[in-house]
C-alpha cells in the first residue's frame, strides 16, 4: 500500500486530492496546521473525515516536518498547504512569502536528507506569470514569470526551489501550474464559489446581495476535482516536469455572472453591484493556458467548456447547500431545539 502525505488536506484541493488517493488504495495522512481549529466539513462532507490520518504540524519547523517523514516514510508528498489568497497577500506580505516558500524549502531539505526517492508534488500557480503580453497567450509552461502579487512572487520562489532540487539533487519534484479552479467545497473568499453559492441561495429564497470588484477581468476556470486528477498523474510519470493545468478558455468575471444568472433565470441587475473596497492595488487583466503538454504527456483528460462548468457547480452548489442544511438540522435536533 501506497503512502501519501497531503499539506493542506482540509482545503478544496486536498480534501478532493484525498479521496482521490484512498479511492487508489493509499494510505493518506494530511497535516493541518491547528487540528483542533481546523475546519474538517469538507473532509466529512466527501465522507473521508474517518479514513485520514490528520497530524497537526507547523510547516515552518524543519525539524518538525523531518521527523512526520522519517515517521509515516511516504512514497509521495503533496503540497498543497499555502496562504492561498492573491487579495490577502497584499495586505500580509510578510506572513504569505515566509509560509508559502519556507514551507517548501523544508520539505525539499527534509526529503534530500532522509530519502531523495520521495515523489514531492508542488502546488505552483498561474498568478506566477503576471503580466502577460497578449502575443504570449495562451500560456505555455515555458514563458518567463513576472508576477503582479506577493503570492504570485511567493509561489515563483517555491516553484524554482522544487525545480532547483531537481535539477542539482536529481530529486522528483514536480510542479503543477494551476489555473483558477472551482468547486463547492471552495472557500467563500473566492469570487466564482461566491457568485454561485448567492445565485444559488436567491433562487432557494434566501436573503442575498452580491457586491463584487473587477468584474472585466478574464480568467481560465476549471473544475477543481478534475484538476486534482493531474496531480496525481504527474507523481506517476517516470519524469518529474512542470505542467499547466488549466481549461484552455478566457472568460470575463461579467459574463461568468451573466451565464450563472442566466442558467438559474434570474434577473443579474437587480442582485448585484460594484463595490469599489473590493478592487486591489493590481489585478491581471487576462490569463488563460494552454493544457497541451498535460494532455500529451501524462494523458489528463479535460474537456468542460463553461456553461458545462457552470452547470457542474451550480448542481454542486445545490447538493452541498442541502447537506449543510441537513447538518444544521441534525444539530439543533441533538441539542433539542
Ligand atoms: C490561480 C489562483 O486562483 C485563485 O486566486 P484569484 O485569481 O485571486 O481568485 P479569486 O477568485 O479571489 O479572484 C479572481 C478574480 O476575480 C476578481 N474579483 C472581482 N470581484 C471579486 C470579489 O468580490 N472577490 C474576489 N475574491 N475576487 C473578485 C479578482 O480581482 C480576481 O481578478 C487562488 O486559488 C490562488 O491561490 C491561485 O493560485
Amino acid at each position: 500500500m501506497k503512502t501519501a502525505i497531503i499539506t493542506g488536506i482540509t482545503g478544496q484541493d486536498g480534501a478532493y486530492l484525498a479521496k482521490l488517493l484512498l479511492e487508489k488504495g493509499y494510505q493518506v495522512i494530511g497535516l493541518s496546521r491547528d487540528l483542533l481549529n481546523c475546519n474538517v466539513k469538507n473532509l466529512e462532507y466527501l465522507q473521508i473525515a474517518e479514513k485520514v490520518h490528520l497530524i497537526e504540524l507547523n510547516l515552518l519547523d524543519l525539524s518538525r516536518v523531518s521527523r512526520v517523514i522519517e515517521k509515516f516514510e511516504p512514497d509521495e508528498i503533496y503540497n498543497l498547504a499555502a496562504q492561498s489568497s492573491v487579495g490577502s497577500s497584499f495586505d500580509n506580505p510578510i506572513d504569505t512569502l515566509e509560509y508559502n516558500t519556507t514551507s517548501v524549502a523544508n520539505f525539499l531539505e527534509s526529503i534530500r536528507k532522509i530519502n531523495s526517492r520521495i515523489k514531492f508534488y508542488q502546488a505552483s500557480s498561474s498568478e506566477m506569470f503576471g503580466y502577460i503580453k497578449e502575443e504570449n497567450l495562451p500560456i505555455k509552461e515555458s514563458l518567463i514569470f513576472h508576477p503582479v502579487s506577493p503570492y504570485g512572487v511567493s509561489k515563483a520562489s517555491a516553484h524554482w526551489l522544487s525545480v532547483n532540487y531537481r535539477e542539482a539533487y536529481g530529486m522528483f519534484t514536480a510542479c503543477g501550474i494551476l489555473f483558477n479552479h472551482e468547486s463547492a467545497l471552495r472557500g467563500e473568499n473566492y469570487v466564482i464559489k461566491k457568485v454561485i453559492n448567492n445565485a444559488v441561495r436567491i433562487k432557494n429564497g434566501l436573503p442575498a446581495h452580491l457586491q463584487l470588484g473587477n468584474l472585466a477581468i478574464k480568467r481560465d476556470w476549471g473544475y477543481a476535482p478534475k484538476y486534482v486528477e493531474a496531480m496525481w498523474l504527474m507523481l506517476q510519470d517516470d519524469v518529474p516536469g512542470d505542467y499547466i493545468i488549466c481549461s484552455g478558455e478566457a472568460v470575463s468575471l461579467e459574463s461568468f455572472i451573466h451565464k450563472v444568472f442566466q442558467q438559474l433565470n434570474l434577473d443579474v441587475e437587480k442582485y448585484v453591484s460594484i463595490n469599489p473596497g473590493l478592487l486591489r492595488p493590481l489585478d491581471l487583466p487576462v490569463i488563460y493556458g494552454d493544457n497541451t503538454k498535460a494532455k500529451k504527456e501524462l494523458g489528463w483528460e479535460y474537456n468542460l467548456n463553461t456553461d458545462a462548468l457552470i452547470h457542474t457547480l451550480i448542481e454542486d452548489e445545490m447538493q452541498w447547500l442541502e447537506w449543510n442544511l441537513s447538518q444544521s438540522f441534525a444539530s439543533q435536533s441533538k441539542a433539542g431545539i
